[in-house]
């Protein structure tokens, strides 16, 4: 038919990859090259089968609750249809990806947030304790997180309206209520959870239940968050909004890009020990107003997608389709690699400088933010990119 045809191993969205959404038109689709396929529309027509998943369906919530047997076979004959001549003809299923209005593509049941990098825990702590020691004694035992508002997460290209909340400053007597003076983002990779469980899921089982990632970012007011956090961690600082990408890139789109993930000291204990320990090999670019200004690297993060899970079902709660949870923020050694701008700033000591000549702090009104991310994809050398997550972006508006 057209260029997908050829496999070809370095187009981001090429047949290696097939990311799903959803649309505001009320559809679901896999994204081919510039081309999304309307899944629905498809199955009607019998050249896909879901068992009845992506028919009529507004979100991929069906889908990912028919689990991994039924991801492994429509992945198999997606792959089938774009590589050979049962789409010829049927361009009315086929839509650009430019002039296609997207949507949260799935119903987010609920949201936990993780804290597993240690470059970026290090840095947050030597900001906000400057006292104390830089991990607490738990950091490395077990994957600390919070459960965040599911209610709140929002897809890419909504505005983000500037969160009032609570601040102190520390030089102020009592907190005043208003506008946060002191707005940040957070780049992450969160994971969507298909199959769900009726309570613990076992470290190597993850697979089974996650279907596939997103990107995230989540906003952070650190001036309202420095206020209100201690001791029961994260609330209003976070909860007004947290962006995800439209696109859902299968985990086995990501196989190529498995690798070892970071060797853990002290020994974990064993619900948490993996019989294959792995993490992927994904590259982040955050853009501020179109300037590159970090390069975070996920393969560094401490903790797996399977020890997360794993840890946060592991007092029984169970998990529900459409259960989102996030890496934590992504933060390399260097001060290029940090993906929050309290870090790539040090808390505005050292100010980026913008291509427009402006330098920047913290986010201003009508600053837009974008995220995007490639993963290692098949018979690529270990830098080659080729499994694209498209981006997760957001502007910032004053509230009125
Ligand atoms: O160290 C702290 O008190 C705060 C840390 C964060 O704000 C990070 C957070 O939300 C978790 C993460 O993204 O890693
Ligand atoms: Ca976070
Ligand atoms: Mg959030």
């Amino acid at each position: 038919m057209t260029a997908w045809t050829e496999p070809s191993v370095d187009d981001p969205f090429g047949v290696h990859n097939l990311p799903l959404c959803a649309t505001r038109d009320g559809w679901v689709g896999v994204r081919i090259g510039d081309l999304i396929l309307n899944l629905g529309a498809a199955e009607e027509g019998g050249l896909v089968d879901a068992g009845g998943a992506f028919t009529r369906a507004s979100t991929l919530n069906r889908f990912l609750a028919a689990g991994r047997p039924t991801w492994t076979r429509v992945r198999a004959q997606l792959t089938d249809l774009f590589t050979g001549p049962r789409l010829a003809g049927k361009a009315e299923l086929l839509h650009p990806v430019d002039g296609t209005a997207l949507a949260l593509p799935f119903e987010v049941a609920d949201y936990v947030d993780f804290y597993s990098s240690e470059h970026h825990a290090n840095n947050l702590s030597r900001l906000f304790r400057p006292d104390s020691p830089s991990l607490l004694p738990n950091w490395k035992e077990l994957p600390v997180g919070y459960h965040g508002r599911a209610g709140t997460v929002v897809v890419s290209g909504t505005d983000i309206p500037r969160p009032h909340g609570q601040r102190k400053a520390p030089d102020e007597e009592r907190p005043g209520y208003g506008p946060s003076r002191r707005l940040d983002i957070e780049a992450e990779l969160g994971f969507v959870v298909g199959t769900p469980s009726s309570g613990p899921i076992d470290v190597d089982d993850f697979r089974e239940h996650v279907f596939g990632a997103v990107l995230v970012n989540d906003w952070s007011a650190r001036d309202i968050q420095a206020w209100e956090y201690q001791p029961l961690g994260p609330f209003l600082g976070k909860s007004f909004a947290t962006s995800i990408s439209p696109w859902v890139v299968p985990l086995d789109a990501l196989e190529p890009a498995r690798t070892e993930a970071p060797v853990q000291h002290p020994p974990v204990l064993d619900y948490l020990r993996e019989a294959e320990r792995y993490t992927y090999i994904i590259r982040f670019e955050v853009f501020w107003n179109g300037t590159l200004v970090a390069q975070p690297p996920y393969e560094g993060v401490y903790w797996t997608p399977a020890q997360q899970l794993a840890h946060l079902t592991a007092n029984g709660a169970w998990a529900r389709t459409g259960d989102l949870y996030a890496s934590g923020t992504i933060s390399g050694p260097t001060p290029e690699q940090t993906g929050s701008f309290i870090e790539r700033t040090w808390n505005g000591a050292q100010p980026v400088r913008l291509d427009d000549g402006t330098t920047r702090s913290f986010l201003l009104d009508g600053d837009t933010v974008t995220i995007s991310a490639t993963a290692r994809g098949p018979g690529g050398p270990a830098d080659a990119a080729m499994i694209g997550f498209g981006e997760v972006r957001g502007t910032v508006v004053t509230r009125v």
